[in-house]
Parts: structure tokens; C-alpha cells; sequence
């Protein structure tokens, strides 16, 4: 494997010329750094960084997406794509999905919403009818499947074996094979028992999906990077081990499961457990792997002390949008899609004030997500509680608003993120376009990411919060041009502005800087002063 390799370039398209120099030393390995500024220059790549673009772009539409950057043409590609320097031996296996995968498949599906009326199971905040509405919207997130139709059906006992009771059994059993070209029936339940789901298959003669089912396919579709691979995998042991189960008792009706296999001392059913677990066990270690170099990662970013803000909310809300139209960064794609993010990755921006921050777009959050999938995937927001800012995106025109942010809560406080980070947290109602009036108190901020509306307003608010959480404040100070006072500044604070004053020889600067460096400026200078 090629030794990762720098490049200081002078001229021409940085990204053009990086790719020109990846083909022709045939290594993906390469990183860029341009020799434009001191402020470039911090940039220096993590150990392992596969590529960081720091140029400007060619600018005729090529590389034109890489823009957004904290300079007024720096691009910054903070994509985090570290995982792909991982030592890839044993991993590759281990991401190929085991099983229950649908994506690449046609599906026609049917929607059977259990209503439970009353009791204990019954949902006081929610409708049947919204339930039903968001489960329609994770069948039409995977390209291949089509909704064909969709039913709401009442259930007293959701628990049992067939979900219903005989007599809608009945009906629900006429309807589907009604229609023939169904290929799956999609029970919105959390999820069904490997029993029930045989015996549903058997009756229907169709694929029996729940909820964990078409979630976990939706990842898959969306999964890019190594880590967000791998906690499918993870996520996949529970199904594969019920599955196992059916086989096992499938093979010992005809008398075999639960036998020796010849010599080696262990049953089928054992042989399969241990290979689960071997896997599993690869799995967490492969895992652990990529999060310490995330690990290494925040801790170099927080050295380069750029403060990190979270952007999070619930799935669908628009926070790949806000980030884009905050940052300019082309590059994103939001999609009409539920999970469409499935990656944490990082974007650079500028604040009003200039200084530069940067936003971590996060995976979105859904109510009723089956604990083992959300387990898997929670450390991929572990993140959020080391930011120094979180921004929570509601999409205020969904008629589900308030209980989408309940659950988004809920899940912030599972993930004890500091009670600090909840207290300055900066709730965001988008989507303000969708709606004829919107009336909001003052305590949150109304934008259109889509549009743009609102977003001047966002970044002064996120500024103020910066700026006090991190401790930084924005002053001018006048430095004497002769002495190294301005060097100094450039050195440990932020330079945003600077007037000369020639005939005194003084120049008035604005700065921000953090408390601290600004008690050992006092020290330093203004003894001398
Ligand atoms: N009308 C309108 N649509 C918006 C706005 N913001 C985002 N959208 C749309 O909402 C959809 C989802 O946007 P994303 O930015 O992908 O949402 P997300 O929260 O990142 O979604 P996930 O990554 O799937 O959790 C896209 O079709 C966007 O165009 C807005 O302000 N107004
Ligand atoms: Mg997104």
C-alpha cells in the first residue's frame, strides 16, 4: 500500500490535479494542502485522511461542488471518509449483508396497520391514519418497492400469533389474495415473532415484512461508509438467530437439527450459534476499530478548536438541507426520503462574525424504532454530545410536529448528552414555507431551508450561542504595527478584520479570540504598552 502522500500545489484546479496524480500513482491516498494561507495551512490532513481538499476548484462546473468552504473559494471537504484507511482485512466479509436483504429486489407491498382500540398497547398520541401515512413513507424510501394498497384493520389482541382476531383475520386474508400481485405484506408493528411471520407467510404465500424488516432494508440502501455497513450487520444478528431457530426446528421435525455432526462434538444448531457469535464478536471489534479513529478524530478537531454544531431532528425534517443552504455546500444531497443520511459527516461554514465552524449532519430519528436497531446505530450519534452546539430541526408542517420532537428528546436524553448542551440547544421550525401562517414565540427560530428564509437570523442566533458556549468573544484591539502583537493575534485568536492607521504606525483589529488567549494577550502586550 502506497505511503499517504501530501502535495503542495501552486496552480491550476487542486481537484483536478489530485485526481490527475491518484490515476497515475494508482493511490487513493492523497491528500492536498495549498500553499495560499496560513489559515490553509492549519489543515493539516488527520494520519490516514484519504482525501482533504483545501483549493479552490476549477470552477467551470467540474469541481464546482466542492465549495462551501470557510474562505471565500477554500472548499473543505471534511466528508468523513477515514474509515476507508481502516485495515481492511477481515472487514469486507463482514459487511455483506447476510441475509433478509430486499433492496435490489421488486416488491409490490401491502400495508396492514393493526389499530388497537383500547388497553394498554393502545397509542394516545398519535392516529392509525399518521402511523399508516409514515409507514407508506418508509416503503416508498427504497426505489424498487410499490405501495399497492393499504389497510387499517382493528385488533384487540396485537400480540397474537396472527396479529387479529379470526373474523379480520378473515377479511384481511380475502383481500390479499384479491390481489395477485402483491409480493409482500407489510405489518406495521415494531416486530413479529419468527413463528407468527412463518405462519403469516404460509396463509399468504407472500413475504410478511415488519417494521425492523423494511428500516433495516432502508439502511442497507442508504448505508456508504464502513461503519454505517457494519451496524447493519450488527442489526442483522437478531433476525439471522431467530431464523436459525426456525431452521433448527424445521430440520428436527425431520429428525436432524439437534444432532452431532459427525465428529466434531457439536449439534447443527451449535455449529450455527457459535458461527453467530464469532461474528458478532468480529463485528463489535471491527466496530470499536473505526470509532477509536473517530475518537482521534474529534479529538483533533476540537485541538484545531473549531466549534462543532449538531444538526439533528427527526428523519425527513430537512437537515441535510439547512447544512446545505448554511454551508453552500452543493455536494449535499437531500433527498424526499426517510433515513437518507445514514453517515455523520462533517461540513465546514462560516459564521457571521467569520469564524469558522463546523456542522455535523446526523442520522434522523424515527418513534417506535426497534430497540436492537437503534442500539446499533446510536454510537453513530455519540458525537452529538461532544458538540458545542445542537440545532434541532422540526418540520413544523408535519402533522406529527410535536410528537416527532417528543421522541427526538427522548432519544437525547437515552444518549445523556450534557444537561448544558439541552439548556443553550436551538430549536428551528422549518419548512415555514409550507404553512400559511406561522406563529412561533421568540425562543425559536421559523426558516425555509428549501428557500432560504430565516437564515440570517439562524446564524447570528447560532453565533451568539457559539461564541458564549465556547467561551470566545469578539473584541477590537489596537495593536502597535511594529511590535508582534498582530502576528500574535493571527497565531492564537481569529482575525476577522484589520484597519491600518499608517501615520501612527497602529492598526485596529478585529478579532475573536477565547478568554483565555485573550488574559495571556493582556499579559503579554499590554505590559509593555
Ligand atoms: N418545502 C420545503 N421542503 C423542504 C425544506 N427543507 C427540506 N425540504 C425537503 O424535505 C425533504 C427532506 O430533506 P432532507 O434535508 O434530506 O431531510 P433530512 O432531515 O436530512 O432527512 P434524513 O437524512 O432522511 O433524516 C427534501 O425533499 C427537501 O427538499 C423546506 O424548508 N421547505
Ligand atoms: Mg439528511
Amino acid at each position: 500500500m502506497l505511503a499517504p502522500c501530501v502535495l503542495r500545489a501552486a496552480w491550476g484546479c487542486h481537484v483536478c490535479r489530485l485526481s490527475a496524480l491518484s490515476r497515475a500513482t494508482g493511490s487513493r491516498r492523497l491528500a492536498l494542502i495549498t500553499p495560499r494561507s496560513s489559515f490553509n495551512e492549519r489543515f493539516r490532513p488527520v494520519p490516514g485522511a484519504r482525501t482533504l481538499f483545501v483549493g479552490s476548484p476549477c470552477g467551470k462546473g467540474k469541481h464546482s461542488g466542492y465549495s462551501g468552504g470557510w474562505d471565500d473559494r477554500d472548499p473543505i471537504n471534511w466528508q468523513t471518509e477515514e474509515e476507508e484507511w481502516e485495515d481492511s482485512e477481515g472487514i469486507e466479509d463482514l459487511m455483506i449483508p447476510h441475509s433478509t436483504s430486499l433492496i435490489h429486489e421488486t416488491q409490490h407491498v401491502f400495508i396492514v396497520h393493526p389499530d388497537v382500540k383500547w388497553g394498554p398497547k393502545k397509542q394516545y398520541t398519535t392516529t392509525a391514519d399518521l402511523q399508516m401515512a409514515e409507514a407508506a413513507a418508509l416503503v416508498h424510501s427504497l426505489p424498487n418497492w410499490t405501495l399497492v394498497d393499504k389497510l387499517i384493520l382493528s385488533t384487540k389482541s396485537p400480540d397474537s400469533k396472527l396479529i387479529f382476531g379470526k373474523g379480520n383475520f378473515k377479511v384481511l386474508t380475502e383481500i390479499i389474495q384479491g390481489l395477485p400481485q402483491i409480493t409482500a405484506v407489510f405489518i406495521n408493528v415494531e416486530s413479529l415473532s419468527p413463528l407468527a411471520e412463518k405462519e403469516l407467510e404460509a396463509v399468504w404465500g407472500v413475504k410478511v415484512l415488519d417494521r425492523y424488516k423494511v428500516v433495516l432494508n432502508i439502511f442497507r440502501y442508504n448505508a456508504r461508509t464502513r461503519e454505517a455497513k457494519l451496524q447493519i450487520a450488527l442489526a442483522e444478528l437478531p433476525l439471522l438467530r431467530a431464523s436459525l431457530k426456525n431452521e433448527t426446528a424445521h430440520l428436527d421435525q425431520q429428525g436432524g437439527g439437534s444432532r452431532y455432526i459427525m465428529g466434531s462434538g457439536e449439534t447443527f444448531l451449535e455449529v450455527q450459534q457459535r458461527l453467530l457469535k464469532d461474528r458478532e464478536k468480529r463485528i463489535r471489534i471491527a466496530l470499536e476499530k473505526l470509532r477509536k479513529t473517530r475518537n482521534l478524530l474529534r479529538t483533533q478537531r476540537r485541538r484545531r478548536e473549531f466549534p462543532i454544531i449538531s444538526v439533528m431532528g427527526y428523519t425527513n425534517c430537512g437537515k441535510t438541507t439547512l447544512i446545505k443552504a448554511l454551508t453552500g455546500n452543493v455536494d449535499l444531497q437531500p433527498r424526499d426520503q426517510l433515513f437518507a443520511t445514514l453517515d455523520v459527516t462533517t461540513h465546514g461554514g462560516l459564521l457571521p462574525c467569520r469564524l469558522p465552524v463546523i456542522y455535523v449532519d446526523t442520522i434522523g430519528f424515527l418513534s417506535q424504532l426497534p430497540h436492537d436497531l437503534i442500539e446499533s446505530f446510536s454510537a453513530t450519534l455519540e458525537d452529538v454530545a461532544y458538540s458545542d452546539l445542537l440545532v434541532h430541526v422540526r418540520d413544523i408542517s408535519h402533522p406529527e410536529t410535536d410528537n416527532q420532537k417528543a421522541s427526538v428528546l427522548s432519544v437525547l436524553d437515552k444518549l445523556k448528552v450534557p444537561q448544558q448542551l439541552l439548556d443553550t440547544m436551538i430549536e428551528v421550525h422549518n419548512k415555514i414555507d409550507l404553512l400559511e401562517n406561522h406563529e412561533a414565540d421568540e425562543a425559536v427560530v421559523p426558516v425555509s431551508a428549501l428557500y432560504g428564509f430565516g437564515l440570517e437570523d439562524l446564524k447570528r442566533k447560532i453565533e451568539a450561542v457559539v461564541l458564549e458556549s465556547t467561551g470566545r468573544i469578539l473584541l477590537n484591539i489596537k495593536v502597535d504595527l511594529e511590535s508582534p502583537q498582530l502576528s500574535w493575534l493571527h497565531k492564537e485568536a481569529s482575525v476577522q478584520a484589520m484597519k491600518v492607521f499608517a501615520e501612527s504606525g497602529t492598526a485596529s483589529v478585529r478579532v475573536i479570540i477565547t478568554k483565555a488567549a485573550y488574559g495571556r494577550y493582556i499579559k503579554l502586550f499590554c505590559k509593555l504598552s
